[in-house]
């Protein structure tokens, strides 16, 4: 398995506060990842040292083989746009395009025109008259058309409409399929991820909770519905990560590599949106471990 991106021990500190901690993430190439997590958790920190932004103040983190921004080589391959979508609001949509081609080796200046006309942009028209959504368009057609192996997307439809968000995730999925680049994207909107993501990564106060591929994680958690029981009486090998109770019955949040059936169980699976929103819960209650999730014993029922 090829990786793109790999940290050990990561942290950043700005003084006393501590942006991101203890970071252990080994991401695989090829895959869409999600980057989740509550506001302050550490995603746009992350973001920026894996770009070479920002430099760590422990650990290391190494990006396609090599330190982020250690060169103009390194530099080339990957391809950003960071949380507010930055422009220059003087320049034309044309100039944007003639300032990406001047700056990066390998720009792909078919790609870039076709995007432009796609998008229905009128070249002239100087991008600080355009629409949030249409900035985010305009930067994204930059990070692409620079053709990088590996492209960081910050919150990149946070400024859409629904329906644009809808079309700026269509083009990148699709824009990824024909090119086969990498890319790892942050964003609140799970539901969105669910549809583009193949592999994810869960940060909560500014530690990394869970990571893996989508496929493994979502058969790996489960709903377990049974009669009311206390949850240290779960077989042992079964995470609980919440417990709920009514008088009659409890629901649990299960993480189960191997599951044992038990006919007393109704067993759900989850979608996306569900195992996210449990780990953000469960790390409000709970400090996160880097690594080893699976491993931490049940915890107490919450009633
Ligand atoms: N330049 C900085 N100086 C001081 N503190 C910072 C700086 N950048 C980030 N932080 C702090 O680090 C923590 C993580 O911030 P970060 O922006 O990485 O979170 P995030 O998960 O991207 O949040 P959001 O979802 O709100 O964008 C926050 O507590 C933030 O205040």
């Amino acid at each position: 398995m090829t990786v793109i991106l790999e940290a050990r021990g990561l942290g950043k500190r700005y003084g006393r506060r501590q942006a991101l901690a203890d970071c252990t993430l080994s991401v695989p190439s090829g895959r869409v990842v999600g980057l989740v997590g509550p506001n302050g958790a550490g995603k746009s920190t992350l973001l920026q040292l894996a770009c070479g932004l920002i430099t760590p103040t422990s650990g290391t983190i190494e990006v396609l083989g090599s330190r982020p921004g250690s060169g103009a080589a390194q530099l080339a391959r990957v391809g950003f746009v960071a949380q507010d979508t930055p422009t220059y609001a003087q320049l034309s949509v044309a100039d944007h395009l003639e300032l990406g081609a001047r700056l990066n080796p390998a720009w792909d200046a078919k790609l870039a025109g076709a995007r432009i006309e796609e998008l229905g942009l009128d070249p002239a028209q100087r991008v600080g008259r355009l629409s949030g959504g249409q900035r985010a368009q305009v930067a994204l057609t930059l990070a692409v058309s620079k053709r990088p192996d590996l492209l960081i997307l910050d919150e990149p439809v946070a400024a859409l409409d629904p329906l644009a968000r809808r079309e700026f995730l269509q083009g990148l999925m699709e824009y990824v399929a024909e090119h086969g680049t990498s890319v790892i994207l942050s964003s609140h909107l799970v539901s969105d991820l669910e549809r583009v993501c193949d592999h994810l990564v869960s940060l909560v106060a500014s530690r990394v909770q869970i990571a893996g591929d989508v496929d493994d994680l979502l058969g790996s958690h489960f709903r377990l519905t049974t009669a009311r029981r206390e949850a240290d009486s779960l077989p042992a090998g079964l995470q609980v990560l919440r417990a709920t109770h009514t008088e009659r019955q409890s629901t649990f949040i299960v993480r189960a590599d191997t599951l044992v059936h038990d006919p007393a169980w109704v067993l759900d699976p989850l979608d996306l949106e569900d195992l996210v929103l449990t780990y953000m819960a469960e790390g409000r209650t709970a400090p996160a471990s880097a690594s080893t999730p699976a491993r931490r014993p049940a915890k107490e029922a919450q009633r």
